[in-house]
């Protein structure tokens, strides 16, 4: 069936003609409700005063029915449309056992023709669509939830439909995708992230489609698509739990708002719903309840690049090391042995044992520490009851409540912290502003870790799968308070090449020793730049591992100007010949903020903006901004001013100059004035 080319456009044809059936079927669908919504709603203004509350409750519900049946429709209806520019992208013919093949065509969603009760194209997460991803012709199984599926692929195709009309048809019986992935990938990025669903790869594919990790860590290098394949993962995972998994119930912790937004068409776009998303600090604020102000992480990163400050490192470092939880924990057991001195409580006549109240203390040890006072209280309370055999006056209870947290040590949690430090001999090393009570960074997560197992925290219980996207740049105790907060599933992914911090950056083997029931995958293709862009990355920061993809183009241009201004000018005549360039999207990346700001003074222009930490929305265009805050995006061209020994020196510096290099496509410029930076090599 369907086996020539003209077959195909025919056959794509009909498949038009139904899905705008099918259109037209949901748009009268979609009229009935709303005329029958209409007119129930008029009844019930009319009769209002005629009916009892159960009527009422029922009317209710039944419009709430009709609205929610609506909403569906137009959602369907949605999905239609967007299957009419492009209804599938590939086909495979499966023969099982005993039955001839049959094509299976596969699109971003799946078409159910309701007259013949036949899927006419299958959703690309459905079981046997893995099929397309995972096997090449021959023999080929997948599994479904009633067990493995075996048979042989004996025809594969690859299609490019768009605005409704085939572009090209493809049959591969070599690699999968190959040639179609190269045309993908060459071309621009004019917009936000793209969904990949097409040319999805073998490995990737395992990772969106894994159901058993409880805790899934994507290690891969920059552009090998861990963003992407996360994303697609989650959509993935909407579909196959989709009785029991919605999107709210679904958190994207997020690097910045810019990233947030870049992000944001993947699922829609995959016909999910948006995702909720939230930046680590604002999870920070709502943890410490706005009690406390804090320097951001993009703030501490900026100090670091700015000046060069031995104890603020030397701060941060110890509190980013596996020693500094351990010893938090230490300290917890210590004030949990030490700090409760009990003492034999008198209330009226009766006296409470000290070695009661110690052993109720004890007793309830699954209690947050701080949390246990009221269930002692409550404990107390009854002991003095039986023994005095009478009923407790309200001044008794109250005293009892007051009296037994003034046993312990002390009542507040950044009471607690600013004597871990003295416990460890370290006071220095907590540099608190106690009047404005405003915390550094590196303070923010082991404060709220002593919280949560001082006080407990229950904030995050309706998350059902978290994704941490840039996983290197958080730290074990970081990982240690999302663990206890999200007892759920988690996605957590990053490159430890990419870190904005070098000295608190985790590995995936660090983040593993905090989730030791982690399934670690690792990826090493690399899809974003060109061999050339990969290979001048490289000399940057080495990976051995690193296979780039077979793409070429322009050789990365190292440009040296007399002074700093007349590389500045040198740089506004490239921006300003950008428009003509055919390529949609330029990046002018920077070390620090103020760099930026400095160039933007004299690259501005229409269609040129500057995105700082305050930035909200992704522009397409030309883009001039930092590292830090271009990390997870990408732009067709690239271009690194200041390149100077002067500006890339620390280590810091280095893994900023690899972020911003591999943030580019199809080609790379770095100016510079002076001398080169060393980091490049020879
Ligand atoms: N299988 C694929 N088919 C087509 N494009 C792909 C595929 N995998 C990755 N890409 C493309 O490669 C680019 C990089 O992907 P993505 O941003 O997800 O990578 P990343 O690993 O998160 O990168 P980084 O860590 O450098 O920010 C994107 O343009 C993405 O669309």
């Amino acid at each position: 069936m369907n086996a020539t080319p003209q077959e195909e456009r025919e056959y794509l044809e009909e498949i038009k003609e139904k899905l705008t059936l099918a259109i037209r079927r949901i748009d009268d669908a979609v009229r009935r409700y709303s005329n029958e919504l209409r007119e129930k709603k008029q009844y019930i203004h009319e009769h209002q005063s005629g009916m009892d509350e159960a009527d009422m409750v029922s009317a209710e519900q039944s419009i709430n029915r009709m609205a929610y049946t609506g909403e569906g429709a137009v959602a369907r209806k949605r999905r239609l449309l967007k299957l009419g520019q492009s209804p599938y992208f590939g086909r495979i013919d499966f023969a099982t056992p005993g039955k001839a093949a049959n094509p299976v065509y596969i699109g971003v969603y799946s078409f159910l023709d309701e007259t013949q009760r036949q899927n006419l194209i299958y959703d690309w997460r459905a079981p046997i669509s893995s099929l397309f991803y995972d096997f090449e012709l021959g023999e080929a199984s997948y599994p479904t939830p009633s067990g493995t599926v075996k048979g042989t692929i004996e025809l594969k195709r690859q299609y490019k439909i768009r605005d409704g009309r085939l572009e090209y048809l493809l049959d591969s019986d070599v690699n999968i995708h190959d040639d179609v992935l190269q045309q993908e990938l060459a071309k621009s990025s004019d917009d936000k992230m793209k969904n990949i669903v097409a040319t999805i790869q073998r490995d990737q594919n395992a990772v969106i489609r894994n159901e058993t990790a409880p805790v899934m860590i994507i290690q891969g290098v920059a552009g090998s698509g861990k963003t992407s394949i996360a994303l697609h993962r989650i959509a993935f995972l909407l579909y196959r739990y989709r009785d029991t998994l919605a999107a709210k119930d679904v958190l994207i912790i997020s690097p910045n708002k810019v990233f947030a937004d870049y992000i944001s068409n993947v699922l829609p776009e995959l016909g999910e719903e948006h995702i909720p998303e939230l930046g680590m600090d604002e999870v920070a604020a709502d943890l410490l309840d706005n009690r406390y102000t804090f320097q951001t992480f993009f703030e501490q990163v900026s100090a670091l690049l700015e000046r060069h400050d031995a104890a603020f490192i030397e701060r941060i470092r110890f509190k980013s090391s596996f020693e500094f939880l351990s010893q938090l924990n230490q300290y917890l057991l210590h004030v949990e042995n030490n700090y409760f001195s009990v003492a034999d409580l008198r209330v009226g006549r009766t006296v409470v044992p000290g070695a009661f109240i110690q052993q109720k203390f004890k007793a309830y040890h699954r209690v947050p520490l701080l949390k246990r006072f009221g269930q002692v209280a409550n404990d107390v309370r009854a002991y003095v009851r039986d023994k005095a055999d009478r009923k407790l006056t309200g001044g008794e209870k109250a005293a009892i409540g007051e009296g037994i947290p003034r046993m312990f040590r002390y009542g507040n949690v950044l009471e607690f912290y600013r004597d871990f430090y003295r416990w460890l001999g370290r006071p220095e090393l907590l540099k608190l502003d106690q009047h404005r009570l405003h915390l550094e960074y590196a303070d923010v997560f082991p404060l709220i870790y002593l919280r949560l197992r001082l006080e407990g925290l229950t904030a995050y219980d309706h998350v059902k799968h978290l994704l941490v996207d840039e996983m290197q740049d958080y730290t074990p105790v970081q990982y240690a308070v999302l663990s206890r907060l999200f007892p759920c599933r988690k996605t957590i992914l990053g490159d430890v090449s990419q870190t904005v911090n070098p000295y608190s950056a985790s590995s995936a083997e660090a983040i593993e020793r905090v989730f030791p029931q982690a399934d670690v995958v690792k990826l090493y293709r690399s899809y974003r730049s060109t061999l050339e862009i990969t290979a001048f990355a490289q000399r940057i920061s080495p990976n051995p591992h690193i296979i780039p993809l077979e793409r070429h183009g322009q050789e990365p241009a190292v440009l040296r100007y007399p002074s700093p201004e007349a590389e500045l000018e040198a740089v506004r005549a490239l921006v300003t010949a950008f428009p003509g360039s055919g390529s949609q999207s330029l990046g002018v990346i920077c070390k620090t903020l103020r760099q930026a700001e400095r160039a933007y003074e004299v690259l501005q222009g229409p269609g040129v903006a500057l995105l700082t930490e305050e930035s909200t929305t992704f522009k397409d265009g030309v883009i001039i901004t930092t590292a830090h805050l271009a990390k997870g995006l990408e732009f067709d061209a690239v271009i690194v001013p200041f390149a100077s020994t002067r500006t890339y020196k620390t280590e810091v510096d280095r893994s900023m100059l690899y972020v911003a290099c591999t943030r580019a496509m199809h080609q790379l410029t770095l100016t510079y004035s002076g001398e080169l930076t060393t980091f490049l090599g020879d």
